[in-house]
């Protein structure tokens, strides 16, 4: 099969027009999302290269090789700037350099008209830009929480390409129309393009959408105020850990707890919102500095809060005195704070979760009628709790 360089050239100029037009829309409807922006940019950057490359052709020198490949360097500036946001790092200037050096060697005559060196530079520098995009998403796998194996994949064959170019272009010009690199080399240079930005510019998409939704979970299962949990998340945290537990032969013993601090209206009320706010947050603070390791914790509302914590009623209960007393030592901005504690403690499969939170809001309420500040226990033997929960 012959590839005809005109129609793989049009066809380019085709696939980056659509795809310009596709991420502009991607861009606006996620809201300006910066990566996005970078990634539109550099597409566009991308297609008036191409066609100031294309010029060549026409008889023209400055346009297709000192600003096309100007353009084109600023284009992988773009592609970085987007790795380097989605990465969180600062943008920093290397975005710059590649177009910089290409417009600096162009004053030098013994570059400009020398076709082997300005191929073996830009690929030289394609490389170096392609690597630096590699090595970035490397370095933040640990961090990136999306599937990042797809892009590393598409750059590492974009990297090798071009190392292949340095041995294979020839550089000798064809006067055939959109040679793109001026070589009959042109036709792969073309090719490769149309199907390293078709699949770049939807696995950033990919990336962006995959990242996007983790967020909204995030944020679905967490408190704004207080960074910690939520009733959703807490719950589904138990229903996870109850199916994880019928699946061992041992009972699993466990206790829900309850916490609600006490007076928190008279605290609102005499220092401010805010203030109130500030104690809630304190409050998050000191119970997971004292929580067992595999316990969950979350805000259920308000001033009320629940754990789920291994273990039977006489460990739950030294930490849940622990927490008590560091609560009253808290005293954030000398605002003095107490809590009041009801909880339950039972086995699995026996009981499920959200029956024995109902059994430590018995004991909560008993431990506010009490006088506040107090820990309260469910007394009830295990087996006989469902029944108290359903009468
Ligand atoms: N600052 C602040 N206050 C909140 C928030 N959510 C609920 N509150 C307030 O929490 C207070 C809860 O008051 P109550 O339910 O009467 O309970 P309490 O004053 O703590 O009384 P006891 O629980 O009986 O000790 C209300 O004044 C709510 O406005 C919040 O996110 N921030």
């Amino acid at each position: 099969m012959t590839l005809d360089i005109y129609t793989l050239f049009i066809c380019e100029l085709y696939v980056l027009g659509f795809l310009s037009i596709i991420l502009v829309f991607a861009w606006v409807g996620a809201q300006y999302d910066r990566v996005l922006g970078f990634t539109t940019l550099a597409l566009v950057l991308t297609l008036g290269a191409v066609f100031l490359s294309s010029l060549r052709s026409a008889g023209l020198h400055f346009l297709p090789i000192a600003a096309g490949n100007v353009v084109m360097l600023l284009a992988y500036g773009g592609l970085l700037s987007a790795f380097r946001t989605f990465c969180q790092q600062p943008l920093g200037v290397s975005w710059l350099c590649g177009a910089l050096l290409w417009a600096v060697l162009c004053l030098f005559p013994q570059f400009y008209y020398d076709p082997p060196k300005r191929v073996l530079m830009m690929c030289l520098l394609c490389i170096i830009y392609t690597g630096a995009l590699i090595r970035l998403l490397w370095q933040s796998r640990a961090t990136l929480p999306v599937t990042f194996w797809p892009a590393q994949i598409l750059l590492w064959i974009h990297l090798l390409f071009h190392v292949a170019r340095i041995f294979l272009d020839d550089a000798v010009a064809t006067p055939v129309r959109g040679a793109i690199g001026g070589s009959g080399f042109s036709v792969y240079v073309i090719l490769e393009s149309i199907l390293f930005v078709i699949g770049l510019a939807f696995t950033i998409l990919a990336m962006v959408n995959e990242r996007t939704q983790l967020a909204h979970k995030l944020a679905s299962l967490h408190d704004p105020l207080t960074s910690v949990w939520n009733r959703r998340a807490l719950f589904e945290q138990a229903e996870r850990l109850i199916m994880r537990q019928s699946r061992q032969p041992k009972p699993y013993i466990y206790t829900a707890v309850l916490f609600d601090l006490d007076h928190f209206k008279s605290i609102n009320d005499h220092y401010g919102h805010l203030q109130g706010d500030r104690v809630l947050i304190d409050f998050c603070q000191v119970v997971k500095a004292l929580l067992p390791g595999e316990s969950h914790f979350a805000r259920l509302g308000g001033e009320e809060f629940a754990a789920l914590l291994p273990g039977d009623s006489e460990q739950a209960r030294r930490v849940c005195e622990r927490i008590r007393l560091a609560t009253q030592l808290s005293q954030p901005n000398d605002i003095c704070y107490t809590v009041s504690i009801g909880f339950a403690t039972a086995s699995l499969p026996h009981q499920a979760f959200p029956a024995l939170l109902a059994l430590a809001d018995e004991a909560l309420y008993r431990a506010k009628a009490s006088g506040r500040n107090r820990i309260e226990h469910y007394v009830g033997h295990p087996e006989l709790m469902s029944t108290a929960v359903a009468s």
